[in-house]
Parts: C-alpha cells; structure tokens; sequence
C-alpha cells in the first residue's frame, strides 16, 4: 500500500530532519570522488565514515535545516519514505493524508521507557501493549526500553525475557537497553552477545537503589571500560546511593513518613555528586556517556564543565522534571502526592527553569519520558513509609504535546530544535539514524503530522496508559498530533483514535559504535603519544 503525506498545499514549512536528507548526498558525492579508483567496497566503507562527521552531535550546536516555505508529498511505500517532491501525482489505491497547515516531522523517539518493568517488588502497570498505545497517540513512533536483569541474572535470559514480552505485543517500533547490575565475566560475555548478535548497543549502569541495582565504583570503570571497545554506549542513572540511604533513614527517623520525604531524601548534590563521577569515569576510559533523566541545575551544570574539558556526554532530560516540582509531592491527597514520586525527584521550580536553559544551550539535547507507571494499589505499598513507594511517574504519551506547549509555544525552544529533541537528537546517540529520526528518502516511514492548532487536555480519562491517575491532569496543549503514521500505515488519528495493530512494532538492532564513539580513537592516540612524551622526559 502506498500513502501520500500531502502538505502541497501548505503554508508551513516542512520541517523535519531534512539534514538526513543532504547529509546522504553531499558526504556520497564526494566519497566517490575520494575514492574512484577504490572497490566499491571501499568507496561505501568511506561514504559512510563521512556521513559520520556530517551528522556529527556536537551539543550546543543545531544540525536541522530547515527549507522554509517548502511544500512538499511525502510518498510512503513498503515502509518506507520513496520520495519527497512538490505534486506527486495521486494513484487510485493510494491513501493521502492531508496535512494542509500542519507540520510533518519524524515520528518521536522515546529512549527512556520501562514497560512491565520488575521493580521495588512489583511490576510496573504499562506493558509492551499499552506503552505503544500510549506512544503513538503521543505522536512517538519508536520506543527504547531497559532489559533489567535481577542482580544475579543472565542478560541473555533478560533479552529472550524480554524478546517474549515485545513480540507481537507493540503498536510501534522499538529497541532494548541493556542494564549491567553486577560485574563478572559472565555479564561481559552476555554484554558482548548482546551488541553482536542482537543489536543491544547502549548499556545503564545505576549508581542508585543501594542494596538492588546500584553499582559499585571499580564496577562501573570496568564495564565502561568493555562497552568502549563494543562500541556500546554507557548511561548512568547519576544519583549517590550510599548518601540516598544515608538520608532517607535520617529523614523517615525525623517522622516525615510521607511522599514529600522522597524529594527531601534526595537532594540535588547528591546527584551532582554521582553525575562529577560518572562523567569522570567516562573521561578516564576516553568514552562517550550518556547521563539519563537530569533533574537539576546541579547536574546540568557538571555535564557542562565535563563537556568543556572535552568529555563526550550526552545529557537527557525528562518530561517529569520540564514539568513538575517537587510541591506535588507534598498534596494533601496520598494517591496524587505518590503518583508523583520518581528518582531523580522532583526538583524546585528554579531546578526546571534551569533544565530549559540548559536544553536551549544545547547541554541538554535528549527528551525521554522515563515513563514507569504504577497503578494506585501499587503506590500504596509505601503507605506508611515512603521509601517503599515504586518510583516511576508516567509520560510517553504526554512527552511531545508537553515539550511543544511549554517549549515551543513558549518561546523557549524552536520547532526545528523540538524536532531534534524529541526525535533526531536520540536517533543520532542510539545509532538509528538516518532510518529513524528523519524526513528523508529511505528513511522509515514513521511520521507524525503535528496540527499546531490542535488543543489536548491531558487527562487520565482519555489517556492509553493504564495508570488511573495523570499527574499532568488537566494540563492544555495548543498543539497535538492530527496523525501519526507507523510503517506507512495510519497507526492513529485524533478523531478516530488508536487504528494500528499489537503486531505493527517491530524490533529494532542498532549497530555499535554510534556518532559519539567519532572522537574515540583520535583522543586514545592523543592519550598515548602524550604518555610517551612524559615518559620519555624521564628517561
Ligand atoms: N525513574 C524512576 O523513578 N523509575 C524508573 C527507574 C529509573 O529510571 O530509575
Ligand atoms: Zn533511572
Ligand atoms: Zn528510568
């Protein structure tokens, strides 16, 4: 089947990640000029090593362009984007979608979610199902999930896990993380396996949740240390665990049993402290990392003196903290106050504030939702003690439409920037792009029609997620999707609901070695000769 995205008509630009577009062809043209007397072979290996330093992240610095006033169809078939052109003519069969004052842009992509995640004793209440509901009606279109395994755990089991609770099960495309909660040689083995073989090609480590999940120090260098040489990209869940439980028994002792305990057991150095770390480790093995879910001022502005030194981190921000503070947690009402606790937690509002900033200066370029919802029952296994509350707050289905209301209407943030991060930013770090992340020939026909005159009340009467409590409840967004297409087939429209199918999503195998592995071996070999230079002084 065909479909045609038709914006001829349009007095908006088409935006998007028209980058993908030339950066196919300006890096190709010249590779082969390079490489004439090359095999052709060769000539590939390089066309694509110069699309690498084309698409280069480099944080502060947008690569969208933008083709102002350009109206264009999108042709979609078998999947994929065939073609961009002004009129392409309409063929009896063909399904069009008029998109006529709207935006068509890349379909989200969500790094962060834990769908029926085991955690704090249960499991968390969106699955592969209804997580992808939530996604497409968010205007999402690929998803990037955790595989936990428990601590002593094979990560080959958590991948067919895993593999067993996605297949068949998901309304849009979708990726695994891995997760390294101990360090043996089994786990790096099974770490090894899963980047060859399967495509598992980024990898969290948490320095919080002493006593489950958290890492010890020497642990983490080690497995950073492998995940350089497997081209898998390190994340780091930055929160000091040894200080969180020092503080939340000094906070339950001091008779705060409720919620608001949470944000008071967890400030903000805390987190600086372990994000200080993380980052130094990274700059210790010379490899990229990637700090999840920042929530502070704190923590942004480490990631920005690492990044000066020259360290290549990857700063992520999740919806939650662009939109709530930490006063939610101290509702009168129990349910609404706990709907509200996750790590790192809400913050102060000058904490938001500062986590805008930090995404228009390009510190932070990646949104994700850490969506990891619960449901009323679950949350009340902390009753009595707040330490037991399952930490997660929902979001996949709220990302895009909050990120626009509060970023780009405004002011703070452009469309083209909400593009790159909502979309194109995290296809870049997780090596997805250009198949994803780009309005682009070739490229996955995974869009979202974005209808910037569209208003939604975000409400857990409406919402696909099966949390019975938005903690965004009642939250307007002047601007939504009209549309989102999955694989070139209408997965949802606003008027007629959720149209796609449980078995539309497809896994997705990301190779290693993406975009912020690029300065690696240049800074090893830097590293070396200035070692030898020392050395040689002595001698
Ligand atoms: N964020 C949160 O509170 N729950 C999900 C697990 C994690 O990302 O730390
Ligand atoms: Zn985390
Ligand atoms: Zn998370």
């Amino acid at each position: 089947m065909k479909m045609i995205v038709d914006a001829e008509r349009s007095p908006w630009p088409r935006i998007g990640a028209v980058a993908g577009k030339f950066g196919w062809e300006a890096p190709a043209t010249k590779s082969k000029i390079v490489t004439k007397s090359c095999s052709d072979d060769l000539a590939m290996r390089i066309a694509s090593r110069l699309l690498f330093l084309l698409t280069e992240e480099i944080p502060g610095v947008s690569h969208i362009f933008v083709v102002e006033n350009h109206h264009s169809d999108v042709l979609c078939d078998n999947g994929v984007i065939v073609q961009i052109a002004e009129n392409i003519p309409i063929r009896d069969g063909w399904e069009v979608v008029d998109a006529q004052g709207m935006f068509v842009m890349p379909g989200g992509i969500d790094p962060h979610v834990h769908l029926d995640m085991p955690f704090m004793g249960t499991h968390s209440i969106d699955d592969f199902e209804s997580g992808t509901r939530c996604a497409i009606a968010g205007g999402t279109t690929h998803v990037i999930d955790f595989m936990i395994p428990p601590r002593t755990g094979s990560l080959l089991e958590t991948y067919r896990q895993w593999a067993e609770k996605s297949q068949g099960k998901a309304y849009c495309d979708y990726g695994f993380h891995a997760c390294v909660t101990a360090w043996n040689d089994k786990v790096a083995k099974e770490l090894a396996v899963l980047a060859r073989e399967h495509g598992v090609t980024s990898c969290k480590h948490f320095l919080a949740y002493k006593g489950s999940l958290m890492l010890a120090a020497p642990e983490v260098i080690a497995s950073f240390t492998l995940c350089k040489q497997l081209g898998i990209l390190p994340m780091v869940h930055a929160e000091d665990g040894e200080m969180v439980a020092h503080q939340q028994r000094v906070i339950f002792e001091s008779g705060i049993h409720g919620p608001e305990g949470h944000p008071l057991s967890r400030p903000p150095p805390m987190e600086a402290l372990a994000v200080r770390m993380s980052t130094s480790f990274a700059e210790l093995v010379n490899c990229p990392i990637y700090i999840v879910h920042n929530s502070c001022r704190e923590a942004a502005l480490e990631i920005r003196i690492a990044q000066e030194r020259g360290v290549r981190v990857i700063g992520e921000v999740i919806v939650a903290h662009l939109m709530r503070d930490r006063s939610a947690c101290s509702d009168p009402d129990w349910d609404l106050a706990a709907a509200h606790v996750l790590s790192p937690p809400l913050r102060a509002p000058e904490d938001m504030q500062a986590l805008w900033a930090a995404l228009q200066a390009g510190t932070l370029t990646v949104t994700g939702s850490d969506h990891c919802a619960f449901t009323r029952a679950q949350k009340r296994a902390g009753k009595e003690d707040f330490r037991l509350i399952p930490n997660g707050m929902l979001g996949i289905e709220e990302r895009m439409l909050a990120i626009w209301e509060r970023g780009v209407n405004s002011g703070r943030i452009s469309r083209e920037e909400f593009v790159n991060m909502t979309s194109t930013a995290a296809a870049r770090v997780f090596n997805l792009y250009p198949r994803k992340g780009a309005v682009a020939v070739g490229s996955d026909a995974d869009l979202v029609v974005w209808d910037p005159a569209l208003e939604r009340v975000i409400s857990a009467r409406t919402h696909q997620s099966r949390a019975e409590i938005n903690p965004l409840e009642g939250t307007r967004c002047l601007g939504a999707p009209s549309v989102t297409i999955v694989g070139g087939r209408l997965a949802y429209h606003h008027l007629r609901g959720v149209l796609a199918r449980p078995d539309w999503g497809r896994y997705v195998p990301r190779p290693a070695f993406g975009s912020a592995f690029s300065l690696v071996p240049r800074r090893d070999t830097v590293i070396q000769e200035e070692r030898a230079r020392m050395a040689a002084l002595r001698a």
